[in-house]
């Protein structure tokens, strides 16, 4: 199983895209800036979008997306959005409300839209793609609600965490089940760190407590660091955590897992 990183910084900049992973070709994980770096016959292919929770750099490619991709996808089933009840709620209320975007749920056609907005819940496992990928969704602890995903491999785990902060609900589930690869977020320089407890956003200290729950063999990949603070978040988790490899992502980064 294959997953392209598009987007994974915490907010933008020149060369940082916020979150965004292509599992296969049709099953977005996040709609950040990083999904409009895809040639537009790759954007047409998506037939699946699942966001973790409302906020901007989550959502935002997903009404241009929609734009994009309508005329290419003229008489092809609407393109699924899986979310959480209060994540929907926001879309309509606030993106797909005539004002801010147009209404893509009732465009091109009302009953042939390019959008089909679908309500998950933590806990849920779905079966979803053209390769019929397993997906879990995943308990997070933002300062809106928000889930992780995890998609399984024949072997193993690929995990998702979401923007969370300290997530204890998390742990058990990594400790049953063979984790090839965690992605987990960090946004915060420990300077920020109240910034971060009120953002529910990790930090080094957090997220050193964190990862002592992390299941022996997973490898880890930190997401969501903010513009500008790899250097300072590096270097102090590297003095944290010594004897611990881990793996900033970049946008451009493929992983692979059984
Ligand atoms: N209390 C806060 N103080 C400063 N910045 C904040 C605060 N709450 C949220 N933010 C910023 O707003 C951003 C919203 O998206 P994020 O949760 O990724 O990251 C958040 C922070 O960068």
């Amino acid at each position: 199983m294959s997953l392209r990183v598009l987007g994974c910084s915490g907010s933008i900049a020149a060369g940082c895209r916020t979150t965004s992973f292509l599992v296969d070709e049709d099953i977005l994980i996040d709609a950040g800036t990083g999904v409009g770096d895809l040639p537009l016959d790759e954007l047409a292919r998506i037939d699946h979008i699942l966001l973790s929770h409302s906020h901007l750099d989550h959502v935002l490619g997903l009404p241009l997306l929609a734009d994009s991709v309508m005329r290419r996808r003229a008489g092809q089933p609407p393109i699924q959005v899986h979310a959480l009840p209060a994540t929907l709620a926001v879309l309509r209320e606030h993106v797909f409300n005539n004002l801010l975007w147009p209404d893509f749920t009732r465009l091109p056609h009302p009953r042939h839209p390019v959008l089909s907005l679908h309500e998950i819940s933590t806990g849920q496992h779905l079966v979803l793609g053209r390769r019929e990928r397993h997906i879990e969704v995943l308990p997070a602890r933002h300062s809106v609600p928000a889930v992780g995903f995890g998609v399984e491999g024949a072997q193993g785990w690929w995990i998702y965490t979401g923007d969370t902060g300290p997530n204890p609900a998390l742990h058990p589930l990594l400790a049953n089940r063979p984790v090839q690869h965690l992605v987990i977020e960090i946004a915060f320089s420990e300077a920020e760190r109240s910034v971060a407890a009120d953002s529910l956003h990790h930090c080094p200290s957090t997220l050193a407590a964190e990862l002592a729950h992390v299941p022996a063999g997973a490898r880890v990949h930190l997401t969501h660091i903010k513009p500008g603070e790899m250097p300072a978040v590096l270097g102090d988790l590297t003095e944290r955590l010594p004897g611990l490899a881990l793996h900033p992502l970049t946008a451009g980064d493929r992983l692979d897992w059984d």
